[in-house]
């Protein structure tokens, strides 16, 4: 006869536990005295209390040591949203999301926590305090987003209470914080190479902009929550800061925090946008050829020009949720986290 041994519910596993959301998240897990095992293609940190499996989620025998007597997990793990790379989104966040929830059921896993996006109903129009109910982009701006919508509508079909398998997708958008490889890095890029002198459009273009430690809460409430009462099961929240901003503002405020020069000068959204598409189209025709990646991309102009923020009130309703971090905190821990970015060091 084999005995199952029933999973720890203080056991969990972080799918993209070396990023820089899923590393935050498995600080306070293991704050909070969870066991945590991390599994992701690199190691980057090492953590008391915390194990590491290095594979490819797509890989399932790589996959299931790792969530050996797990009952929760969460996956966080996708290829930058940058990658330009259809392939490669279709085979991580579409079967490689396939691949983990199978492996969640073999290895007896309860519950799984999958990090979405805001953006999956994004479509590069105006978004005011959208709600959950909004219906998934038919137009979605890139293949991230198309691969991330599959995915959590993926991940919200597996929930079976009746087999015991609980699921919940979080929805954050335009995460920031300390160690973010992306935001804060590509804006100083940006600026040291003399391109951060223009606004895009008239500037009063409200965004949510989310702290990491505000969404890392969110993920952990979602997880505590999920229960098979619950009416969070098979249901996606949106975690933002709940204070919403103009675009350019909260550019302007890492910029001048970092002793950069705020952008200035306004410059037609459309105009912009028509060039950037061109130069999209034109490395793509040329890509065999010339290997050059565009700093305003098409995807990252409909962001940086249009309204795109969203109501996190289902979040407080149903599980408590509250941003821990208010905004102004957040830039100033921000700004004091990037001491090698500030202008001249
Ligand atoms: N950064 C942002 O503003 C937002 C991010 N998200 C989502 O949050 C999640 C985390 O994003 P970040 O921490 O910003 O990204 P990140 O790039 O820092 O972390 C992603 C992690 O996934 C790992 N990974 C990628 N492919 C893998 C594979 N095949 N197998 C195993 N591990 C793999 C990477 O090595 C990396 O450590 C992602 O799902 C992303 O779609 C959602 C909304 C906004
Ligand atoms: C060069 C400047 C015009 C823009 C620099 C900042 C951008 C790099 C960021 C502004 C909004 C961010 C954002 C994301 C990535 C980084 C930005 C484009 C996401 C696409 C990351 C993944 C998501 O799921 C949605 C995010 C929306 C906001």
């Amino acid at each position: 006869m084999t005995t199952r041994v029933r999973p720890s519910s203080k056991r969990c596993a972080v799918i993209g536990g070396s990023g820089f959301l899923g590393r935050h998240l498995v600080e306070k897990l293991a704050d909070k005295g969870y066991t945590v095992s991390v599994f992701d293609i690199r190691q980057s940190y090492e953590l008391p209390g915390v194990t590491f499996y290095l594979g490819d989620l797509c890989d399932k025998q790589a996959l299931l040591p790792a969530l050996r007597d797990v009952s929760l997990v969460f996956h966080c793990a996708s290829p930058a949203p940058g990658a330009d790379d259809r392939a490669l989104f279709e085979r991580v966040n579409i079967s490689g999301t396939r691949t983990v929830i199978q492996a969640c059921h073999e290895a007896g896993v309860q519950k799984l926590v999958l990090t979405s996006s805001a953006s999956v109903v994004f479509e590069g129009t105006d978004i005011k305090n959208g709600k959950e109910d909004l219906p998934y982009a038919k137009k979605p701006i890139d293949f991230y987003t198309l691969t991330k919508i599959q995915q959590e509508k993926l991940v919200l079909e597996a929930c079976d209470k009746e087999n015991g398998f609980l699921t919940v997708a979080i929805r954050p958008h335009g995460i920031f914080g300390p160690r973010d490889p992306q935001l804060v890095p590509i804006l100083v890029d940006t600026a040291r190479r003399g391109k951060m002198k223009f606004i895009i459009g008239n500037g009063s273009n409200l965004v949510d902009f989310t702290y990491v430690e505000n969404v890392v809460h969110g993920h952990v409430l979602a997880a505590e929550r999920l229960r098979p009462e619950s009416p969070i099961c098979g249901q996606a929240y949106h975690i933002t800061n709940d204070e919403p901003v103009f675009f350019w503002d909260f550019m302007s405020q890492i910029l001048v925090g970092l002793g950069y020069n705020a952008p200035r000068y306004h410059l037609p959204y459309w105009l912009v946008y028509g060039i950037a598409l061109l130069l999209w189209v034109l490395t793509v025709l040329l890509r065999p050829l010339v290997s050059w990646k565009p700093t305003f991309t098409p995807m990252r102009v409909a962001l940086a020009g249009t309204h795109h923020y969203y109501s996190c009130a289902r979040a407080k309703q149903d599980m408590g949720y509250q941003p821990v971090v208010s905004l102004k905190d957040a830039i100033m821990l921000t700004v004091e986290s990037y001491p090698h970015l500030r202008q001249g060091a």
